[in-house]
């Protein structure tokens, strides 16, 4: 049985400080899992972002990911995935095999990640997604070529302290991405229509606010909760010529399951064509 890595003992870089990592390093600092002293988070060139990390988590920032990487026992790569090769070779110099990569880049592959490396460094890639914010994330996590088991419990503890985590193969990693790296995405689109139905009715939006929000907790429990299919527990809630079916009989004719379907193909196919 292998013991959790400590993370209190690491410094974590974070290569990219933008929505992703924010949502992680607040997480480990809200659980006081590592200290402000020990994350280091670069940025492009933003000064005022600088200041606000700074100044709201009590890190340090900069933007030379050299420097960041260096000090660093771990490396958070969280730029966006078209600077994943530019990136990563400006700090290569600085890898070790005792320096554990890990990306949360969308569609740039374990073998482009280590070839832009060009060493042997264990990388972990993953996949998480913004509601880390709240502790909340579903996160996929897979090992690369030189990444120990010891290397994917770290990355494994890491994510952790921000929601759940999954250990899969990369070939599944671009179906996940589609599903939930991009989900939260799609529950704001469904809830944003659901604010302006509530707006019109003239619902106050801190009232209408809490309606949609246990609205979608409350279905989201008696998913799990339950051994019902999806077909059954929306059959539930439909009765015969009742209102839920009007709804459903204008989703149905427009084919809306259908699209949304779809959709997540097109996003699965995206995530596997980033790095092309
Ligand atoms: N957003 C999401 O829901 C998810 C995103 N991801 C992945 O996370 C990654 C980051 O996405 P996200 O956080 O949304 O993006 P953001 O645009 O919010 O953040 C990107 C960050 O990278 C910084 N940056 C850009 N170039 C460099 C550079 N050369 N050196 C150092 N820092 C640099 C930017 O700095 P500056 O502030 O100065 O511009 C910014 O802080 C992406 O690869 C994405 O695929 C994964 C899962 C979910
Ligand atoms: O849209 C994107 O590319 C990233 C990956 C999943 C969520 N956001």
């Amino acid at each position: 049985m292998m013991t959790k890595t400590n993370l209190q003992q690491k410094t974590i870089a974070f290569i990219g400080s933008g929505s992703m990592a924010e949502a992680i390093f607040s997480g480990l600092l809200r659980h006081e899992l590592v200290k402000p002293a020990n994350v280091l988070g670069t940025v492009k060139t933003s000064a005022d972002k600088q200041e606000r990390l700074k100044k709201q988590y009590g890190i340090q920032v900069k933007t030379d990911n050299k420097e960041a990487v260096k000090a660093a026992d771990v490396v958070v790569l969280a730029v966006k995935p078209k600077d994943a090769e530019a990136v990563i070779q400006s700090f290569a110099e600085e890898l070790t095999k005792d320096k554990l990569v890990i990306s949360v880049l969308a569609g740039i592959s374990l073998n482009n990640l280590e070839a832009f490396a060009g060493k042997e460094v264990p990388v972990v890639r993953s996949m998480p997604n913004t509601s880390a914010h709240v502790g909340a994330s579903t996160t996929a996590i897979c090992a690369g070529s030189y990444a120990t088991d010891e290397d994917l419990d770290l990355a494994e503890s890491l994510f952790q302290v921000v929601g759940s985590v999954h250990t899969i193969s990369e070939e599944d990693i671009d179906s996940f991405t589609a599903i939930a790296g991009s989900g939260p995405a799609y529950f704001y689109y469904f809830l944003e229509a659901m604010e302006q139905m509530a707006a019109e009715a003239g619902f106050p939006p801190e009232e209408a606010k809490n309606i949609i929000a246990h609205t979608i907790e409350g279905a989201a429990y008696r998913y799990l909760d339950s051994d019902k299919k999806p077909h059954e527990l929306y059959q539930e809630v439909l009765s015969p010529n009742g209102v839920t079916e009007a709804a459903f009989t204008h989703l149905e004719k427009h084919r809306v399951q259908k699209h949304f379907l779809e959709a997540m193909k097109e996003a699965s196919r995206r995530s596997g064509s980033i790095g092309d």
